[in-house]
């Protein structure tokens, strides 16, 4: 480990008052895992407690830097022909990698990224290396999915610049649901119905910002028709025909103010900004390059490094109780999205299922959805 990269931030639990010698706290958790997502997004290192400095390969601002070891997940190993028996198992699995030279950025990029195989070829030999800090390379490598960024960092590089501290044990401040709020309500008559609310949720841990739309008049004699639906930008907003999710979510709609009219019930539409299952806008776009060159859509994720499926549906559970919807019938062909929700404490009742017709373009994607992701589809 270099010495001399660390030891700006050799202990960052506490820092001296200036003049007085006094140690006051250091940042908390919750503040470093924020300040580490930060810092990959802008190109800065994050120094592992623990470990190494690791810069992302992806965004990184130090044009000049340079390192023996690369970390980069499983999945890329096996295309750098470093396979063993766990990279099948575990795509998303940290992986130690040392080449015949330094990886500088532009050696690294290629490496980091499956969707520059053809173009680039990639050089070896390589080598895997004992890895000596897995849990803190695990919470890097989600780190980097959280921030929506390929993972992959060059290890202890030279002129990294600056390191932001960060203890794996962070991480989980990312997620505590506990801290989601309600933020603002107002009217928001929709083409489906006049007779909508929209519910803004916010977090302190998250600058996504999820909503809920409901429609017709919240009551505890009736159980809700509910609609999970995860951000799909591409398919929500431009009309893809690659995937689902446009058809899904209008028909959704169209089914609550059907209870709200016809049977005095009523509906929640859930929006959570998960895009591309949790991967984020860009990485999604990436997996759909990969699919451009024939890979399926589980296939495409692995490739990447990244889980084919890190939605975190605790928070939508949350989002439930917020809002005083105890009982839910839940409109998907997803068992795993149920068997989340009953896991979070929701109960439901019923599993309305929520098949569109296919198109030439989305055929492949929902027989995939169904043969290796587990959706009920006919
Ligand atoms: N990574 C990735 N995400 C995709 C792809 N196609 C669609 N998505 C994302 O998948 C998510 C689909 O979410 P939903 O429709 O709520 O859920 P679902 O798991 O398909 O289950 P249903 O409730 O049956 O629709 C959205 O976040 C999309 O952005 C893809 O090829 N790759
Ligand atoms: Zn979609």
């Amino acid at each position: 480990m270099g010495e001399t990269v660390r030891s700006h931030t050799a202990d960052y639990r506490v820092r001296p008052l200036s003049g007085t010698g006094t140690p006051i706290p250091g940042p908390s958790p919750a503040r470093r895992a924020a300040q580490a997502v930060d810092a990959l997004r802008h190109g800065w290192p994050i120094a592992l407690a623990a470990g190494p400095v690791l810069l992302p390969v992806e965004t990184a601002v130090a044009s000049q830097a340079k390192a023996g070891r690369m970390l980069v997940s499983s999945a890329r190993a096996a295309t750098l022909k470093l396979t063993n028996q766990r990279a099948a198992a575990e795509p998303n699995a940290p992986v130690l990698i040392r080449g015949a030279e330094a990886f500088d950025l532009r050696a690294a990029l290629p490496i980091a990224d499956p969707a520059l195989d053809l173009a680039a070829p990639l050089k070896g030999p390589f080598v895997a290396e004992t890895l000596d800090f897995e849990e803190a390379a695990i919470a890097a490598l989600e780190l980097a999915r959280i921030a929506g960024i390929l993972p992959a960092f060059l290890v202890d590089s030279s002129d990294a610049g600056e390191a932001q501290p960060f203890d794996p044990a962070d991480i989980a401040h990312l997620a505590d649901r506990d801290r989601l709020v309600i933020v603002t309500r107002a009217k928001l008559p929709v083409t489906a119905s006049a007779d909508a609310q929209i519910i803004a949720f916010r977090s302190a841990d998250d600058l996504r910002e999820h909503v809920a739309l409901v429609m017709g008049q919240q009551s505890g004699d009736r159980v809700p028709l509910v609609r999970l639906h995860s951000e799909c930008l591409t398919g929500d907003a431009l009309g893809s025909l690659k995937c689902d999710c446009g058809p899904q979510l209008d028909a959704a709609l169209a089914q609550m103010a059907q209870e709200a009219a016809d049977n005095g019930g009523w509906g929640v539409l859930l929006y959570m900004r998960q895009e591309g299952r949790g991967i984020g806008l860009v990485n999604k776009l990436r997996a759909y390059r990969l699919q451009d060159e024939g890979f399926d859509t589980v296939d495409a994720n692995q490739r990447l490094g990244l889980p084919d499926e890190s939605r975190d549906f605790g928070t939508a559970a949350r989002m439930l109780e917020l809002l005083g919807v105890p009982a839910i019938r839940l409109l998907t062909n997803n068992p795993r999205k149920v068997d989340a929700l009953i896991e979070a404490g929701v109960t439901t009742v019923e599993r309305v299922p929520h098949q569109l017709p296919d198109n030439p373009h989305n055929t492949r994607y929902l027989a995939t959805k169904r043969d290796r992701s587990g959706h009920l589809l006919e």
